[in-house]
């Protein structure tokens, strides 16, 4: 089994790369998911108190709390799946890394989503999820808080980058080929729908991530 974890700051591109890996039938592991179910078993709303959550089980429970709740869950995913792979949404630490290189070993890359910071707020003001995604301060904040659990350091021992500064067909192509999915393979079962939707209908068209209007094709 080889486990893909992804590190990017808010807005990198995390997000797209799971929705690509899920369209190809790779299954997706969101650390954040058992940071939600935990809030919901304190009987508390996960919008409000994911982030407190997150720093009570990493104290309770220590540092690689997140990481090691989400083991058995790749080991589920794994199993229930006829794939290869299984992308891991979200590492946040090195101690989060050193955890899934000591269960995976060899099997576990690291890939790093980059962005740098005007574009990644260009595009969660597009995306609009919630108010703090037009909230320039709020990712400022968010950037700060990732970048304190050590979120960078992460970013740099990665095993393979991702710059996401092109258009996102390029991307997704991107990271299609990172997880050695086929090009016709990939949106089979999206079949056009949902975010495959955006992927540009000449794949050729915008491969070159320097193109003049790379990464301002939405608006
Ligand atoms: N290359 C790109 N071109 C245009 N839009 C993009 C590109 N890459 C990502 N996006 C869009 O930018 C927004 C942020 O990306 P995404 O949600 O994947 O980020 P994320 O890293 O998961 O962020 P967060 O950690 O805040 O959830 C999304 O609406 C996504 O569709």
């Amino acid at each position: 089994m080889n486990v893909i974890g992804t590190v990017g700051l808010p807005g990198s591109g995390k997000g797209e790369a799971a929705n690509v890996a899920e369209e190809a039938g790779i299954p997706v592991v969101v650390m954040g998911d058992v940071i939600r179910a935990e809030c919901r078993r304190r009987g508390l709303d996960p919008a409000e108190h994911h982030g407190r959550i997150a720093g009570a089980l990493r104290e309770e429970e220590g540092d690689d709390a997140i990481a090691a709740r989400t083991l058995p869950l790749i080991r589920e995913a794994a199993a229930e799946s006829d794939r290869e792979a299984v992308l891991v949404d979200g590492l946040r630490s090195t101690v989060e890394l050193e955890r899934f290189r000591d269960a995976f070993g060899d099997d576990f890359t690291l890939v790093a989503v980059r962005a740098p910071f005007e574009l990644r707020a260009e595009r969660l003001d597009e995306r609009g999820r919630d108010d703090s995604d037009s909230d320039l301060e709020a990712l400022r904040e968010r950037d700060a808080r990732e970048l304190e659990l050590g979120l960078g350091e992460t970013l740099d021992r990665a095993d393979v980058e991702i710059d996401n500064t092109g258009t996102l067909a390029a991307f997704r192509r991107r990271v299609r080929e990172v997880l050695g999915v086929a090009d016709g393979e990939a949106s089979e079962e999206s079949a056009d729908g949902g975010a495959a939707g955006d992927a540009d209908p000449d794949p050729e068209s915008d491969t070159d991530p320097a193109a003049p209007n790379a990464g301002g094709d939405g608006s």
